[in-house]
């Protein structure tokens, strides 16, 4: 028995096709949507996301600016950067990529980004709002976990869900969507003893560490859904998830693929937000 696969890319098109009609709406009333991506890294899985970013904009015409800082930036020139794009009218949205120079810190940096803007809801007042349960953006790719499960008709109320990874753009944020919607969240990291104890033990496992093959069949429980949220590129030019997939589909229920999964859903995501913004 092999895993079924649970594409994000019919969501990913459903999300696209709504968002162009709301950009065309905004366009005609002379409002056009315009999306700032602040990079400052030569990471290659930052790069994959924006390329696939600037694309997908284009496809659904939204302006797509890419402002590229360099790795040599100082956490005071990327805030800087922020800050103008926060104040420029035209400007609807603003995320700032991961990973970051050393001495700069999305935690720090994202203060500088108005809230209205803060499409990838990387900010303290967006993530304060997330827990709180009031409306804000959730960060794209945590949102894109959630939706893909309910896209697929997997229903979370008392689930057990393990989340590897605890990072502000994914783990953090995904935790709380996943509690919000009644799951039973163990959010895992590396110092967390006897990982596949863990994961084993869950209904579904979410892996967001950004180590590729990390999680091999004996992580997983039998008939588990696994969401795999790792982009890791490979030596030829590829993309890989966390999830080493060959061994885990043999034992898992449901898996998402790496391309084709959360990756396309959260493009889309973050440029409906962005429409969104663009709409207040
Ligand atoms: N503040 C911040 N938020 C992020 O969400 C964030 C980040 N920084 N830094 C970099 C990583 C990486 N990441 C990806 C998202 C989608 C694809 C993606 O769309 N991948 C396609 C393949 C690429 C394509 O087809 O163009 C897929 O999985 O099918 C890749 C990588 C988000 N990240």
């Amino acid at each position: 028995m092999t895993a079924t696969v649970l594409s994000g890319r019919d969501l990913a098109s459903a999300i696209r096709a709504e968002t162009s009609a709301e950009a065309a709406a905004l366009t005609a009333a002379g409002r056009p949507p315009r999306l700032a991506v602040v990079v400052a890294t030569a990471d290659e899985s930052a790069a994959w996301y924006v390329r696939s970013i600037a694309r997908s904009a284009e496809k659904a015409g939204i302006s797509c600016d890419v402002v590229d800082l360099g790795a040599d930036a100082t956490a005071g020139a990327i805030r800087e950067r922020l800050s103008e794009l926060s104040a420029d009218d035209t400007v609807h949205g603003v995320i700032l990529q991961t990973p970051l120079p050393a001495g700069a810190a999305l935690e720090d940096l994202a203060s500088a980004i108005a809230f209205e803007k803060d499409v990838d809801g990387a900010g303290p007042l967006s993530l304060g709002r997330l827990v709180a349960g009031l409306p804000a953006f959730a960060p794209a790719t945590a949102e894109a976990v959630v939706a893909i499960l309910e896209h697929h008709g997997i229903a979370l109320t008392g689930l057990r869900v393990a989340v590897v990874g605890r990072s502000l753009v994914v783990g953090k944020p995904v935790a709380h969507l996943l509690l919000d919607r009644n799951a039973t969240v163990t959010v895992c990291h590396s110092r967390t003893v006897d990982l596949p104890a863990v994961t084993s033990a869950a209904d579904v496992v979410v892996a967001a560490v950004g180590r590729a093959g990390l999680i091999t069949a004996e992580y997983v429980r039998r008939g588990a859904v696994v969401v795999d949220v790792g982009t890791n590129p490979t030596e030829d030019g590829g993309l890989v998830g966390d999830v080493d997939a060959a061994s885990v589909a043999e034992r898992a229920g449901a898996l998402t693929p790496v391309p084709g999964g959360v990756g396309p859903v959260t493009t889309a995501l973050l440029l409906r937000h962005t429409v969104r913004a663009a709409a207040r």
